[in-house]
């Protein structure tokens, strides 16, 4: 009788040794500071946490897309809307399509079934693999906006520290380095805001009409297109395999989830802050910011433009701002307020 007690007992304390470990093990590897103790409250409360880590979507001390803590985001982020425009994900309902097609008063344009095929002869029509989930994975995101209150921030070796540095429009880095990084992994334009990109960076059109996809065409093959409502580069030099097309329909998820239809429709920075929030595990948020007038400033260049969305109605800044922020204030992003 005594030898099975003395049995049961060996074997409860290898069984809780070996909890311990295990327990000690994963939550080490989930990135958690959790003293492991001998303490039964505390070896419940751990294998309280390891359940809940066990279902966590990736493997940092946080997870954006990890529902349940904030109820303002929940409302907002959908997981099922997809950013990217793919051969397999080119139908845009026709409540989305009206939508889309008025938010640059297009006359006449071309049929936008024959656009997205004529589009993916040209370009592969891929970027599934960058939305598939890994719980392992910790993806560390940088979304770097334009703003002139990057200048002298020093925050340039952060920024290159992450997986993703994702930039916009006409942003340099040469000659800004120690402040905005060198890195890009991704860069979003339009036509009209176009810039050379190094070999490596994937580029992400957004397009704000059917001409801006048929660009991408003509940009690659004949370069008949060179004029928008401004003036675009008729030819590119970028591989075709780096472009990436921004899906119309996140274009309108954005617009009615998260602006709630403050402004026009969405700028480019608001367009990349949500992107990453669905790509990405951590988001960090560098160069947003108006200047002391409210005027979207740049940081490489004296910009006396910066206010002209004000004055058009654009974009709705200060509501953008405050989705922002608030996304900080929920720990969903950290935001990088720069000088
Ligand atoms: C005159 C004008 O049309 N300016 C627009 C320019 C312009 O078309 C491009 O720079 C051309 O390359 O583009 C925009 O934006 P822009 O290229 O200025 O900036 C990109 C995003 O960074 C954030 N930003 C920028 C400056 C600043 N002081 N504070 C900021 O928060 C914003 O989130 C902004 O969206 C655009 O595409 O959104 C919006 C701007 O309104
Ligand atoms: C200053 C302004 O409002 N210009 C608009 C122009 O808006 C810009 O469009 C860009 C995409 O093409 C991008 O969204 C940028 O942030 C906007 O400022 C277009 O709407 C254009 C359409 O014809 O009209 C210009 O007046």
């Amino acid at each position: 009788m005594v030898a099975v007690k003395k049995k049961n007992l060996k074997m409860f304390t290898l069984a809780l040794l070996f909890v311990i470990t295990i327990t000690s093990f994963l939550l080490n590897y989930t990135n958690s500071l959790v003293m492991v103790t001998w303490d039964p409250k505390q070896i419940v409360t751990q294998l309280k946490k390891l359940m809940k880590y066990s279902q966590r979507p990736c493997s940092c001390s946080s997870c954006v897309p990890e529902l349940g803590l904030s109820f303002w985001f929940d409302e907002r982020f959908n997981q099922t809307v997809q950013p990217f425009l793919t051969t397999r994900n080119t139908f845009i309902p026709e409540e989305s399509y009206k939508w889309w097609l008025k938010l640059q008063g297009e006359g006449n344009p071309k049929n936008i079934n024959d656009t997205i095929k004529e589009l993916f002869e040209i370009i592969p029509g891929d970027g599934e693999q960058l939305l598939e989930r890994d719980v392992s994975r910790c993806r560390r995101c940088a979304v770097v906006g334009n703003s002139g209150n990057l200048r002298q921030s020093q925050y340039g070796q952060d920024i290159d520290a992450h997986d993703f540095v994702l930039r916009m429009n006409r942003a340099p880095t040469a000659g800004f380095e120690s402040d905005v990084g060198s890195k890009t992994t991704h860069h979003f334009v339009y036509p009209e805001s176009f810039r050379d990109l190094a070999e490596n960076v994937s580029m992400i059109v957004i397009p704000f009409k059917t001409l801006d996809l048929r660009w991408i065409v003509s940009a690659l093959t004949t370069g008949t297109i060179n004029f928008t409502y401004v003036p675009v580069p008729r030819k590119i030099k970028v591989k075709r395999d780096k472009i990436l097309v921004y899906h119309p329909v996140f274009i309108k998820y954005v617009y009615d989830h998260w602006l709630q239809h403050h402004g026009r429709y969405p700028s480019t920075g608001i367009l990349s802050v949500i992107f990453a929030l669905h790509l990405c595990d951590e988001v960090d948020v560098y160069g947003f910011g108006a200047d002391s007038n409210g005027n979207w400033h740049h940081y490489w260049e004296n910009n006396g433009s910066g206010g002209a969305f004000r004055r058009t109605m654009v974009h709705d800044g200060d509501f953008e701002s405050n989705i922002t922020l608030t996304l900080a204030s929920v720990d969903k992003i950290r935001f990088f307020k720069g000088r």
